[in-house]
């Protein structure tokens, strides 16, 4: 049984030592709306491409997990409805199923590693619930990243998360966390938060990842790359609108996997939000596949 299929493309660029980077697809399915979720998909791409990087968006299609989707495929799941936003802990039974998924970055980190691939570009890292004393309620992507052993470079975690619990964890797991040019970890969709982190440039990310080869260290890196000025927002936007959508999980009795979910569906509900969620996708993408490719340019 061969559940996870490599597209041949990026077989190929494993097998050449070539620079890949890994795209989870959960936007797809649950951060923006259709059609602008396929020309984000294919932008991020694009943009992976001129970076010198091939692209692997992954995704869960009849009974398979696969690495490196067709733009038909990317078409299709982000046009169908109620396709399941897949953690590792609904994996064996979405794919027993054969239905369409869409992945987290637990999913992608662990499909890539499987692959081979070693860098992964997503918008946020699920962390720490801030209900954490009623609710034992982490994300999996902090655990699966205990032991992919990639560089998963997201805009920081979202912000109706606990970040400091969060980082905490990370650390508590062996996850390094670093600021990508920034001495703050970043605020999402805001500039900062007042988390103190040890900033990289690209090349030093890239000789970070050198070095855990040579220590032969499972656990992943994190790094969080805040938007370019300019394209954050203020918080007198975005704390109206996380208090808002919070107010109406509770009207709603959402809890547990469901928060996710309908935090990212809530993108949907203004322009601005919507917007600076595309622009961090877009962004980390060029960042990742930058760290990408010159870890391949020194790699002997
Ligand atoms: O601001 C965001 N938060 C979370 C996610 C997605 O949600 C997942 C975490 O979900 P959960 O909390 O159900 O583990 C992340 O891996 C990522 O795929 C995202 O895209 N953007």
């Amino acid at each position: 049984m061969n559940t996870l299929q490599v597209s041949t493309e990026i077989r190929e660029a494993i097998i050449d030592q070539r620079p890949i980077v890994a795209l989870e697809s959960s936007f797809l399915s649950h951060g923006i709306p259709y059609p602008e979720n396929v020309e984000v998909a294919l932008e991020a791409a694009e943009n992976i491409r001129r970076n010198g990087a091939v692209p692997a968006t992954i995704a869960l299609i009849d009974g398979q997990i696969k690495v490196g989707i067709t733009k038909q495929e990317i078409q299709m799941i982000a046009s169908k409805v109620d396709v399941r936003k897949t953690s590792i802990q609904d994996l064996p039974h979405v794919l027993s199923l054969r239905h369409t998924g869409t992945t987290t970055i637990a999913t992608a980190a662990y499909a890539a590693r499987h692959a081979g691939i070693r860098f992964l570009s997503a918008a946020g890292l699920g962390g720490v619930h801030t209900d954490i004393g009623n609710h034992l309620d982490i994300s999996n992507d902090l655990f699966t990243m205990a032991e992919s052993n990639i560089c998963v470079v997201t805009s920081g975690i979202h912000p109706i998360l606990d970040t400091l619990k969060t980082l905490d964890l990370l650390e508590a797991l062996g996850v390094p966390v670093y600021g990508y040019e920034t001495e703050h970890y970043p605020g999402f969709f805001n500039p900062a938060t007042s988390i103190r982190v040890d900033s990289i440039t690209a090349n030093h990310a890239a000789e970070i990842m050198q070095m855990k080869d040579h220590l032969t260290l499972n656990q992943s890196i994190h790094i969080a790359a805040p938007l370019p000025a300019g394209k954050t927002l203020p918080e007198e936007h975005t704390t109206p609108f996380i208090h808002h959508t919070l107010q109406q999980m509770k009207d709603h009795h959402v809890s547990g996997k469901e928060v996710t979910n309908h935090w990212l569906s809530s993108f949907r509900s203004d322009k601005d939000i919507l917007n600076a969620y595309k622009c961090i996708l877009l962004h980390n993408a060029d960042i990742t596949a930058k760290i990408a490719s010159l870890y391949h340019q020194s790699t002997p």
